[in-house]
């Protein structure tokens, strides 16, 4: 488990200090997918730095199933990097060393002996589906292979998390899907716990199972990623769940307008529209709609105008009590 607790980071710069974080409280549980969201500036970065030390915070603590990171020697820290390893946008791959001998650089550090470090390391090109590309040069390689030896390395001390700066930024829509896909394997296959830094939405969709999401430094809105992305609360989760903005309310004269939010439960079997229609005779309208299907369910939120007639209350009782819904009714 990784607890942050009252972490604050500031940075001096000639325009005067810049507060990177701001008291951050968070808790990452063990076998987490964890996204941590937010705009450029927000201080992801930073957080996940934190996280290895790689940045030290000016106060507060951060915890790695129990050890104080901010207490640890040199030599500690070291060590603690095997447990906590990363992978970056820009892969930093050494790129005089073959695939091969960068997935085994970090067990030679920790004085693996080399016999033992290269079978390891063929046994991680294996599971990152790359075999064949044990003595090709990492400027051979695509952004993709690349992050797929970049993931082998971070593997090769048998971490118990693994840290994701940006990792699928710089690929094209398919890689990062199949990337991803691998980060979830490895997730679900080896028990690493994952932190995902990322300004992408439809990354946290994929696979994160919780989310923090961070603006300015502060964490604004943190929890499991369907409640999250059902209901967005501050204003800066809205602007990433709805990029095009909120679906806005016009008043439309003789109807109630009404805004319901899919939890995450609702199967696509039972469309609601169509059965307000058959089973109340209401002849719902959408206004505007921004759902979306997240690990099999529908997340998001429909702007519906409800004809204000005699099956108008019949028809708002059917909604609340339709299962996996938010009902909420809003004025024009
Ligand atoms: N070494 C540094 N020196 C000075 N300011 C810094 C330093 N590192 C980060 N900052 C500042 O801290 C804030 C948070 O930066 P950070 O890189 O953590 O944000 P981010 O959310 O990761 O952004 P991006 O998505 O653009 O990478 C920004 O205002 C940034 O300018």
């Amino acid at each position: 488990m990784i607890e942050l607790q009252h972490l604050t980071k500031r940075f001096a710069t000639k325009g005067g200090t810049v507060v990177a974080l701001n008291d951050i409280n968070l808790t990452i549980r063990d076998g987490d997918i964890y996204g941590i969201i937010g705009m450029s500036g927000a201080g992801k970065s930073t957080l996940v730095r934190c996280i290895n030390m790689l940045e030290r915070p000016d106060e507060g603590s951060v915890s790695v199933d129990g050890r104080r990171m901010e207490t640890l020697s040199a030599g500690e820290l070291r060590a603690a990097r095997r447990d906590i390893t990363m992978i970056f946008q820009q892969f930093n791959l050494l790129m005089q060393r073959t695939c091969l001998r960068n997935i085994m650089f970090p067990m030679e550090l920790a004085k693996v002996p080399k016999e033992k470090a290269e079978a390891r390391a063929r046994e991680l090109l294996e599971l990152v589906g790359l075999p064949d590309k044990a003595e090709a040069y990492p400027a051979q390689l695509s952004g993709g292979q690349k992050q797929r030896i970049a993931i082998a390395r971070a593997l090769a001390t048998d971490p118990k998390v693994l840290l994701c700066d940006e990792a699928t930024s710089a690929l094209d829509p398919n890689t990062t899907h199949a990337i991803l896909q691998l980060i979830q394997k490895i997730n679900r296959e080896l028990g690493i716990t994952v932190v995902v830094i990322t300004h992408q939405m439809s990354v946290v969709e994929e696979i994160c199972n919780r989310v923090a999401i961070l603006d300015e430094g502060t964490v604004v809105e943190e929890g499991d990623v369907q409640a999250i992305f059902s209901h967005p609360t501050s204003a800066a989760a809205k602007r990433l769940v709805y990029p095009a903005g909120a679906p806005k309310a016009e008043s439309l004269p003789g109807h109630k307008l009404v805004r319901v939010a899919f939890n995450g439960t609702q199967t696509t079997d039972k469309p609601l529209v169509a059965s307000l229609a058959i089973q109340c005779g209401a002849l719902v309208s959408i206004l505007a709609a921004d759902t979306r299907i997240v690990n099999g369910q529908t997340l998001g939120s429909m702007l519906l105008a409800l004809p204000d007639d005699e099956n108008a209350a019949k028809a708002i009782d059917y909604i609340k009590n339709y299962p996996g819904i938010t009902y909420e009714e809003v004025n024009g």
